[in-house]
């Protein structure tokens, strides 16, 4: 645990809605002045998009028909794990941008599918956020969770995450479906061996249930709106949490387990800054009284 540069690490697969819940965060980080360095796991991937497809091949060749960005070995989590350990003792770290299309591009002067140059955080922070894939990895080579303060899930069911995958990827990224049912076959391996097990080192989980049918979800026209799901937020350790707080200032709500509360998907934003604001006080506090 980092008390003097806290670090906070949302964790989800491709497609979750780690971005749209980053939105949130960066709400909460600007109403309460709170300075903080945001990073994407996608900077953490080892290689460029024609490395990865060399290497995609050459394993594929081999015999190997698992390799992904859900990979450990996709990622370079020894620098990730690196940068989380030096910023939570000294407040200092690098990262980068992985640029996926054309807009990032124009943004960050770097062609499609490259790394701009690794560059240094601002200094003076007060936390770092990470969003990505692995930020909560666990395993024989790296402990990534264990210097993260705040752990948080997003994890829609399965069907629907396949749904927002594969339209977002069509909209900004222009995928076609074929092209992201492959990446989401190959990936499967992995997303059962290397994304699932971060689910149980994670603080909070936010699991978005459609009450919609997507029972198949390859065909699905539309994205389930907020109106149309549930969502399930689970705590890991309940104590100290006041449910009665929250199910009564979230309308619709109600307690499914002891350590579990159900929300209407359009009350996430409320409840995110319900639950999260006094997590995130907390946090800031404790470090600015660390480092005085
Ligand atoms: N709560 C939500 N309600 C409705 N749509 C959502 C919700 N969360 C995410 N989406 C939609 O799902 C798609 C994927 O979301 P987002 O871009 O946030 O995923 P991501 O996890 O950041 O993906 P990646 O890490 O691959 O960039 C987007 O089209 C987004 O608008
Ligand atoms: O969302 C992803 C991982 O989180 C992308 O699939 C990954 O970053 C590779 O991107 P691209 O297909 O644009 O090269």
């Amino acid at each position: 645990m980092s008390k003097k540069y806290p670090i906070i690490s949302v964790v989800g697969s491709s497609g979750a809605g780690t971005s749209t819940v980053k939105a949130t965060f960066d709400q909460i980080f600007r109403r309460e002045g709170v300075n903080a360095i945001s990073i994407e796991g996608d900077s953490f991937h080892r290689y460029n998009r024609a490395d990865m497809k060399a290497e995609l091949e050459r394993r594929y060749a081999e015999g190997d028909a698992t390799f992904s960005h859900f990979s450990y070995e996709a990622n370079a989590l020894d620098e990730l794990e690196r940068v989380f350990r030096e910023y939570g003792e000294t407040g200092k770290g690098r990262s980068r941008h992985y640029v996926h299309d054309a807009n990032e591009s124009a943004k960050y002067g770097v062609e499609p599918g490259h790394f701009t140059e690794w560059a240094p955080f601002e200094e003076d922070s007060d936390l770092l956020f990470y969003e990505g894939l692995h930020g909560c990895v666990t395993n024989d080579e790296v402990d990534i969770a264990k210097h993260a303060d705040l752990k948080i899930g997003v994890v829609p069911v399965i069907n629907l995450e396949w749904i927002q995958k594969i339209h977002r990827d069509r909209a900004s990224r222009g995928y076609t479906t074929e092209a992201v049912t492959d990446v989401i076959l190959r990936r499967m391996h992995d997303y059962v061996h290397c994304i699932v097990p971060q689910f149980s080192q994670t603080d909070i989980n936010f699991q978005r249930v459609p009450v919609v049918d997507t029972s198949n979800p390859f065909i699905t026209r539309w994205i389930p709106t907020p109106d149309e799901s549930l969502i399930v937020i689970r705590f890991r350790n309940p104590r100290g949490i006041d449910f009665p707080y929250l199910t009564s200032m979230i309308n619709g709500s109600w307690m499914s387990r002891a350590n579990s509360i159900v929300i209407p998907g359009n009350k996430q934003d409320l409840a995110m800054q319900l639950i999260l604001t006094p997590l995130i006080e907390r946090l800031v506090a404790e470090g600015r009284r660390a480092r005085a």
